[in-house]
């Protein structure tokens, strides 16, 4: 499957890394176009990717087309591609954040099959989520290429459309909330005498195996944390000063942030 992508920043990025790290898939079977041709000619030659210098280009010679450019660029640039869309089987597959499908089908052809996903960063190095959704042209055959293609990328979850913003920040957004978790740790351990690349390099192991702790034994994260926390001991002085400084009201003022569309 040829995959295409308009919009090459951050996310796509992180995406076309994964795909290339995979080795799943031929680096030349990916297609690029942006706005800025310095910018994605470079990233194709460092990546063995298809640079070509149009959307409609793009469009033409890919099977599926990702679209991943900013929620304010989606209406110039289906406005372009939107005929194209509809030869040969095409299916678009938007990464735009709060963008419906029912929006998208009215900027396309309402035959075309259509999926709508939220990626994360984690993608590019293949430990992602993506959630998706799907519009009814989609076929078996559509769904079972973008699943077999894109799991390359980490774990993938389908949802109703309607759990897509909520859940969408949980796994969109987090990873920004993570660094700074993580970074807000290994800062403070330098001021007790830790180098920050030793302190980065710990406080990473560390989320990652706690995180692991709540997927693979299934238990709850109050659980777990009671078992860490020793009577008198240093983690429970820790997490009281937490609570006292409001981090939980934090979270929830963060997260209703991410809601506020
Ligand atoms: N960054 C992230 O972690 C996530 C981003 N997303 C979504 O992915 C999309 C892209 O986000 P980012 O990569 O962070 O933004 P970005 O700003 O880094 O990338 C957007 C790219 O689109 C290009 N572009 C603009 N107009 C264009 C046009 N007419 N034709 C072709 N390319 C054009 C820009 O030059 C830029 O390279 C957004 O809709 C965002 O909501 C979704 C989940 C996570
Ligand atoms: O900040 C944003 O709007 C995008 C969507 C999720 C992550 N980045």
């Amino acid at each position: 499957m040829k995959i295409g992508f308009i919009g090459v920043g951050s996310m796509a990025k992180a995406m076309i890394k994964g795909f290339v790290n995979s080795k799943n898939i031929n680096s030349n079977d990916i297609l690029i176009h942006s706005k800025h041709s310095n910018n994605y000619v470079n990233f194709a030659k460092e990546y063995g990717l298809t640079a070509v210098s149009t959307n409609e280009e793009l469009v033409k010679n890919s099977d599926c087309i990702v679209l991943a450019v900013n929620p304010i660029q989606v209406i110039d640039v289906l406005k372009d591609i939107r005929e194209l869309l509809s030869v040969d089987n095409k299916i678009l597959l938007s990464i735009v954040w709060n963008y419906s499908l029912n929006r998208l089908e009215e900027l396309t052809d309402y035959d075309l099959p259509i999926f709508r996903t939220v990626p994360n960063v984690n993608v590019e190095v293949n430990a992602g989520s993506l959630l998706y959704a799907y519009n009814e042209n989609v076929s078996e055959e559509n769904l079972n290429d973008i699943v077999s293609n894109f799991k390359l990328l980490g774990e993938m979850i389908n949802l109703t459309e309607n759990k897509l913003n909520t859940a969408g920040a949980l796994v969109g957004c987090t990873p920004a909330y993570a660094y700074l978790f993580a970074d807000a740790f290994s800062r403070i351990a330098v001021k007790y005498g830790l180098s920050k690349s030793e302190s980065n390099k710990m406080i990473a192991q560390s989320v990652k195996g706690s995180m692991d702790m709540i997927s693979k034994s299934n238990s709850n994260p109050t659980d777990l944390m009671d078992e860490v926390c020793s009577p008198g001991g240093s983690t429970i002085k820790g997490l009281l000063a937490l609570k006292e400084n409001g981090f939980e009201k934090a979270i929830d003022k963060c997260f209703d942030a991410t809601q506020d569309n």
